[in-house]
This record gives C-alpha cells, sequence and structure tokens, in this order.
C-alpha cells in the first residue's frame, strides 16, 4: 500500500461479529477520523450458532454454508462501520472455525486452533509490512472467554508483532517494522456491573424484558478491574454504528435497545465505551488514554519503509513521517 493515511489501526480478530461486538463503535470513530482501519478475520465462522429459523439450514451440520453466509454479513458489518479494508487470515477459508473449547471440531485439521501459530503469524506479518500499523487490537491470553479461536487469535496477533519487527525475518514479506502500541480488549468491572444492573431494572420495572434470559455478568469477555482500564477512546458517538454493525451478523447477534444477546439468547449489555489495556508500547500520558493512538507518530507514510534496512532495530509507529 502507498500513500498511506497519517494514523493506522489493526484489529485481529477470530470469528466475523466478534470486531463489531468488541470494538465496533471504536472502528467506527476512527474510520470516521480519517485513519485506516484494517481488520483481519481469522476464521468465516463456519460452526457457529443460526438464530433466524429460516437460515438453520446454513449450520455446519446441514449444508455447512453458515462461513459463505457470515462473510457477507461482515461486509455489511464493515458498511455500516465505514471500514473499507478487511481480510481474512491467509485468505478466506484458510482457517475453519474451531467451535467452542472441547467440541469435536477442535480436531478438525484444518481448524484454526490447531494452526501452526508461526505459520499463521506469517500471513499477519505480511498485513503489517504493509499496512504499517501503529496501532494492534486484539484478545488477552485467555481470547476474552477461553475460545479456542480467540486464544489462538492472541497467539497468533502478539506472534506477528514479534516478527514484524524483526529485521531478519522474511524480508520478501516487505521491510521490517514495529507496531508501536498493542492493546488487549477489556471491560472494567463497573462498566459490566452498571450494564447488568440496567438490564435487571428494564425487567423490574416490568418493561419488556428483550430476552427470554440474562447473562452472568463473566459471561462477558475481558472484565478486568477497572485499574486495568489503560485506555477509552471516545467512543459512545459511535454506539448506533456499532449496534447496526451488530445487527447486520443476524445469525449471530440480536440487538435489542441498549442490550443484546447472541445465540444463547441470554440478553448482555451493549456498550458504548469501549475499552482497551495497553500492553506494548507507551502510554501516551498519564492516566487513561483517551485516544489509542496517543503519543505515536502519525505522519503519513510513502511507500517507503522506515525500517533501517537491518541494523538492529526496525522502524517504528513513533517515527511515522520520518520519510
Ligand atoms: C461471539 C463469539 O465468539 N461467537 C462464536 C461462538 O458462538 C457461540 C457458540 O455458538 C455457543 O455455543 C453459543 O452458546 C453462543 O451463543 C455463541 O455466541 O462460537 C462459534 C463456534 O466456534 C463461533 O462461530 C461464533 O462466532
Ligand atoms: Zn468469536
Amino acid at each position: 500500500m502507498t500513500d498511506l493515511p497519517g494514523r493506522r489501526l489493526l484489529l485481529v480478530h477470530a470469528h466475523p461479529d466478534d470486531e463489531s461486538i468488541n470494538n465496533g463503535a471504536t472502528m467506527a470513530k476512527y474510520a470516521a477520523e480519517g485513519a485506516l482501519v484494517t481488520l483481519v478475520t481469522c476464521t468465516l465462522g463456519e460452526e457457529g450458532e443460526v438464530i433466524p429459523p429460516g437460515l438453520a439450514h446454513l449450520a455446519a451440520d446441514r449444508d455447512d454454508a453458515l462461513g459463505g453466509h457470515r462473510t457477507g454479513e461482515l461486509a455489511a458489518a464493515m458498511k455500516e462501520l465505514g471500514v473499507t479494508d478487511h481480510r481474512f487470515l491467509g485468505g478466506a477459508g484458510r482457517y475453519r472455525d474451531s467451535g467452542m473449547m472441547g467440541a469435536p471440531q477442535n480436531e478438525r485439521p484444518e481448524c484454526f486452533w490447531r494452526a501452526d501459530v508461526d505459520e499463521a503469524a506469517t500471513y499477519l506479518v505480511e498485513v503489517i509490512r504493509e499496512v504499517r500499523p501503529q496501532v494492534l487490537v486484539t484478545y488477552d491470553p485467555d481470547g476474552g472467554y477461553g475460545h479456542p479461536d480467540h486464544i489462538q487469535a492472541h497467539r497468533v496477533a502478539m506472534r506477528a508483532v514479534e516478527l514484524a519487527a524483526e529485521t531478519a525475518f522474511r524480508r520478501d514479506l516487505g521491510d521490517p517494522y514495529e507496531v508501536a502500541k498493542v492493546y488487549w480488549n477489556c471491560v472494567p468491572r463497573s462498566v459490566v456491573e452498571h450494564g447488568f444492573a440496567r438490564l435487571e431494572e428494564a425487567a423490574a420495572t416490568g418493561a419488556a424484558v428483550p430476552f427470554p434470559g440474562v447473562a452472568a455478568l463473566d459471561d462477558v469477555p475481558g472484565v478486568v478491574p477497572d485499574e486495568e482500564v489503560t485506555a477509552a477512546p471516545r467512543t459512545a458517538p459511535y454506539v448506533a454504528a456499532k449496534a447496526a454493525a451488530m445487527r447486520a451478523h443476524a445469525t449471530q447477534v440480536v440487538v435489542d435497545g441498549h442490550f443484546f444477546a447472541l445465540s444463547n439468547a441470554l440478553g448482555q449489555p451493549l456498550f458504548a465505551e469501549e475499552f482497551y489495556k495497553l500492553v506494548r508500547g507507551r502510554a501516551g500520558g498519564p492516566g487513561r488514554e483517551d485516544d489509542l493512538f496517543a503519543g505515536v507518530g502519525t505522519g503519513a507514510v510513502g511507500d517507503g519503509s522506515v525500517g533501517n534496512g537491518g541494523t538492529g532495530t526496525a522502524g517504528t509507529g513513533a517515527e511515522e513521517g520520518a520519510c
């Protein structure tokens, strides 16, 4: 890619729907502000359940056509968020959805959970060296909630960040590049508790409770003590785009106002604010950052490398605009 925008954000997710659920408002915000937002999704979500009865035939144990269908849902979600750069890791269908932890699908040789991490990371190195993101977002080591594809997406993303910066690694995939900041998705416990309190209020006041059941607080991926959250970009103005993107994933998600449910039909809060934990790179200042790009160089980059050609350290996002 040549003439890249000044600010570039890369997100690495396991299935179509994760990006909208976890980061939809963040993606919409930065896309609206003119940043390049690149999404890499590691599987097509072939093993998902199907909410609309009329689409039940798509399921893996029937027509096994859910992966192709979810590709279309993802394209619709990207439109709602204003995101134009989306890729599947290694190309569409390279890695298959592994199913929930412990499912027989975990044993399929083509599933993502059985992927060689370095091989999968190499696909991502090519994207990193092309897009040269200052910021990368992915899951924590548990993948947020222990799903094998989420855990693997974390491992592949973190490994790719290391390899992309190695001056001796696969120079055929582009100049070495060091991502300036890496964040893991998270949600502060106080925000989750407040969200569920609102859900309980809706039930207690006799308002139509949108869903037959309510999820447990710990069903929410990435709940952390408030003090572990290091960044909260101002995403609330983009919650409508997030909700629309989540609705686009109609086989997986039902949205009702400030709440949503997955195929388990258990209501949970739809968060307008999205939260992150900086795990690599320097924060842009004391206290919680309100911008993921705080503290990084965000000058426009031509197609030249900011790397130094192998004298030990790669160029970093902090040096953007140096060329
Ligand atoms: C949000 C997410 O990661 N969804 C995954 C997950 O789907 C869940 C799974 O089907 C579970 O059995 C249901 O109870 C739950 O409601 C679903 O969200 O796992 C799927 C299979 O790997 C995956 O396709 C889906 O994207
Ligand atoms: Zn997922």
